[in-house]
């Protein structure tokens, strides 16, 4: 595990720079009744991720702010284990929505430049990132809602995957699943597993196989996400499942999430090193670097 403090030194490094305490994101002003004080609100924010903290409820909301797409480059991953950590450790917070400030895209999962012309060193440095990012939020005490508002293919739809619940904007314009097929690469045993635990082994693996994107009502067939509703109710669907969520006591759904989760995440600490050297000696092959190269050209042509 040599190389896991270069991690820790970046998450270190990282600023992460308080707002004001009295933000408006997700129009906290608009829900409050006239006359009365707001709500305590914590918010802190970085380069790539706004956070805001409604201490009243003990809800945060997190923004992934990285336009063009919400891709998940090594900085975008640092930022948001900076922030789901600073969460995790304040008292005041039981809870996280999760969603995008780029309209149309979620996320288009991980950082293909990451992947594709770097050395061993940086390949190995991101994946770990990776690693990282899905051990704190698969793991996370918190209760986790994705909501969905853009398309979400592979690393984006593992960031769904990975919460308690997944509500997703009702437009079939939008489509979330684990398309790594398409681009000659292979889901990691992790991501399957974690997608095997939300729709079971045979859709998984047909899924997998064929790197399949489903538009939202598609997803929702099969429970690849929760439920759907138009973009304007997502917040206050959101806001109202979570409620349903905080109303138990945190201990018996944090050890009943635990023992769900506990094989799957266990299955990775313990090859951790092993799976990062997978990952390298995988992506550096000339044949599949190819395949990047074509599938980001064939992103830019589309444009064309
Ligand atoms: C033996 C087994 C060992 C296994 C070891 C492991 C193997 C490797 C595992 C790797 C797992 C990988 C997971 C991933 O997440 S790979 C990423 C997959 N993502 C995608 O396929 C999405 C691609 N993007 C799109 O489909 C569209 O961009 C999208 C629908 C998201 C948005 O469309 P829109 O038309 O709005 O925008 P553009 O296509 O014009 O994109 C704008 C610019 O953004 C660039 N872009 C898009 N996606 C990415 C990305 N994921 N990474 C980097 N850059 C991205 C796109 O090229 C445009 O750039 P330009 O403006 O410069 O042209």
């Amino acid at each position: 595990m040599a190389a896991v403090p270069t991690l820790a030194r970046r998450i270190a490094r990282s600023g992460v720079r308080p707002l004001c305490r009295w933000p408006l994101a997700w129009g906290r002003a608009a829900r409050q009744p006239p006359g009365l004080p707001l709500a305590p609100c914590r918010a802190f924010s970085n380069n790539k991720i706004l956070v805001e903290l409604d201490e009243s409820s003990g809800v945060a909301m997190m923004k992934f702010k990285s336009p063009p797409v919400n891709s998940l480059s090594l900085d975008f991953l640092t930022e948001f284990c900076i922030s789901l950590e600073k969460l995790e450790n304040d008292r005041a917070c039981r809870g996280v929505i999760f969603a995008s400030a780029v309209p149309r895209i979620f996320s288009s999962g991980l950082d293909i430049t990451e992947m594709s012309g770097k050395s061993m060193e940086h390949y190995a440095e991101f994946w770990r990132a990776v690693q990282e990012m899905w051990l704190r939020l698969y793991g996370s005490n918190m209760v986790t809602i994705a909501a969905v508002n853009g398309s979400s293919p592979a690393g984006g739809c593992l960031v769904a995957l990975s919460c308690d619940y997944r509500i997703m904007v009702e437009n079939p314009k939008f489509s979330i699943g684990l398309n790594e097929a398409q681009l000659g690469i292979v889901a990691p045993f992790w991501f399957k597993d974690t997608f095997v635990n939300v729709v079971g082994h045979r859709i998984a693996e047909r899924s997998l196989q064929l790197g399949s994107l489903y538009p939202a009502p598609e997803a929702l067939k099969f429970g690849l996400v929760d439920e759907l509703v138009p973009e304007e109710k997502l917040q206050e669907k959101a806001m109202a499942v979570m409620a349903q969520w905080l109303a138990l006591p945190d201990h018996a759904r944090q050890l009943t999430k635990s023992m769900m989760r506990k094989a799957v995440l266990d299955r990775l600490v313990a090859h951790r090193e092993e799976d990062v050297q997978n990952f390298v000696s995988f992506i550096s092959k000339e044949s599949i670097q190819k395949s990047l190269r074509m599938y980001m050209e064939m992103l830019k042509k589309k444009k064309s």
